[in-house]
């Protein structure tokens, strides 16, 4: 990549290494130094371009490496630059690799949740016109040494196709512990972590295994106080996070919008009405048309006033509508996952999740069934009309509630025309 001002001079070494500040490196004896902020602004367009074109070559909706977002993040950006073709003697950028510490919660081979804070692989990219050189070897290498961590040590934040098949190349790294986010972690991550289960080693398994292990020491920060069990979530912020909100606005917006043409193969028509195109609009015959104003005069029965009156939540449909979120969260997650077989195991999403979901499940095969039973389907043919007729009580919409004494009725009623006594 060239850019209009002296990369060669901005950059003295092969590879430099900017936090937070980019801040410009010290220049070679005998150049010129233009004014700081200049040497900053260059600066901050590489990484700006940088993070364009990876973006780009990996199809992301919007960068993920700015100089922004390195200046408000405490990421690590190594920049390896060209140093056989000088063109036009300024110098030209090969690629980047972006890494951080992230506090992560991520499940062992045993799926415990853990919560650590290892060193992250964000982003990564080498020029198309020189990938497969080697270049990306090179950066990666100087990346573990100078952070003196080992390469299964890290987490992978949603890494491409082409990062796995680098990192199973350059570092044998294939075999990996499902998780419930977006890092990839792999087998060896938890090598030297391994302690007993107790929730309190848990929190303090990084700062025991820097003293105790005579292994290069965890690429892990000293984490907060232990936190009860509950408080840990089974989920990590990615940095890709905010590129979601870019692809798909939340419920109920990103709902598929109203076809407007008609699908491609419509539903067989079950009469002929309407298929000639000569025909005009179709008009109800008479009959029909005073049976809708003689229904549009009728005043509304008064169960159906008496309902309307008890229940301030709007109707049950609007209800169970809005009880759906955590399988649209766990569709969302499964949407944007750019590998679903990472997101396979989001069943595993934690315990509390899991009997949401069951609840779930279990509550709207009960309103069906509660909706077969009030229709009268031969099981209980007495009942259809005995909850209509009366005002229900407020807590009777609670459809779990409903099928469970339902069931219970239906039980005891094969049990006492089954048995003799
Ligand atoms: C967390 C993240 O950052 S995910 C995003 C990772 N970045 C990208 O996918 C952007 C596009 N790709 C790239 O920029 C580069 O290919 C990188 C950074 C992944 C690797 O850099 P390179 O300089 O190409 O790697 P290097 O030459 O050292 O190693 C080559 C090996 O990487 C893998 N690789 C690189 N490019 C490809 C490719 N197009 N297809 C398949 N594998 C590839 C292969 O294992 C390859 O070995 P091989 O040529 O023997 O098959």
């Amino acid at each position: 990549m060239e850019f209009p001002f002296d990369v060669d001079a901005l950059f003295p070494e092969r590879i430099t290494v900017l936090d937070q500040h980019l801040r410009p490196p010290a220049r070679r004896p005998g150049t010129t130094t233009p004014a700081r902020v200049d040497l900053q602004q260059q600066i901050m367009t590489i990484v700006d371009e940088l993070g364009k074109a990876s973006a780009k070559a990996q199809h992301l909706p919007a960068p993920i490496t700015s100089a922004l977002r390195m200046q408000s993040n405490r990421h690590v950006i190594y920049i390896l630059k060209d140093t056989s073709a000088r063109p036009a003697g300024k110098g030209a950028i090969i690629g980047f690799l972006k890494v951080g510490y992230k506090k992560l919660f991520v499940l062992d081979d045993r799926e415990a949740h853990n919560e650590v804070e290892p060193l992250c692989i964000l982003d990564f990219y080498i020029h198309e016109s020189v990938q497969r050189h080697g270049h990306g070897r090179e950066l990666f290498q100087h990346m573990l040494q100078k952070e003196r961590v080992e390469p299964h040590q890290l987490a992978i934040d949603r890494p491409s196709p082409k990062l796995l098949k680098f990192l199973n190349k350059h570092y044998n790294l294939e075999t990996t512990v499902p998780q419930v986010n977006n890092f990839v972690i792999f087998e060896g991550f938890f090598a030297h972590q391994h302690r007993p289960p107790t929730s309190s080693l848990r929190a303090t398994r990084h700062s025991r295994a820097a003293v105790a292990d005579p292994i290069p020491a965890a690429p892990a920060r000293k984490l907060p106080p232990k936190r009860a069990e509950g408080d840990i979530k089974p989920y990590s912020s990615s940095d890709r996070e905010f590129l979601k909100v870019a692809v798909e606005p939340p419920w109920p917006l990103n709902r598929a919008p109203r076809r407007a043409t008609p699908p491609a193969h419509p539903p067989p028509r079950s009469s002929s009405l309407g298929n000639s195109p000569d025909r005009g609009p179709l008009r109800p015959f008479v009959p029909e048309q005073e049976l809708l104003r003689s229904l549009r005069l009728c005043p509304p029965h008064p169960t159906a006033r008496l309902l309307l009156a008890t229940d301030p939540g709007g109707s049950p449909a609007q209800r169970r509508r809005t009880r759906g979120t955590p399988w649209g969260l766990v569709a969302q997650s499964c949407h944007y996952s750019r590998h679903g077989g990472f997101n396979t195991s989001f069943l595993g999403t934690g315990n509390q999740e899991r009997k949401q979901g069951e609840q779930e499940a279990e509550d709207r095969s009960a309103s069906e069934d509660r909706v077969l039973l009030l229709d009268g389907s031969g099981e209980e043919p007495t009942q259809t009309g005995a909850p209509r007729a009366q005002a229900p009580p407020p807590q009777s919409w609670t459809v779990g509630g409903d099928i469970m004494n339902a069931r219970v009725i239906r039980n005891l009623q094969e049990r006492r025309s089954t048995r003799p006594w």
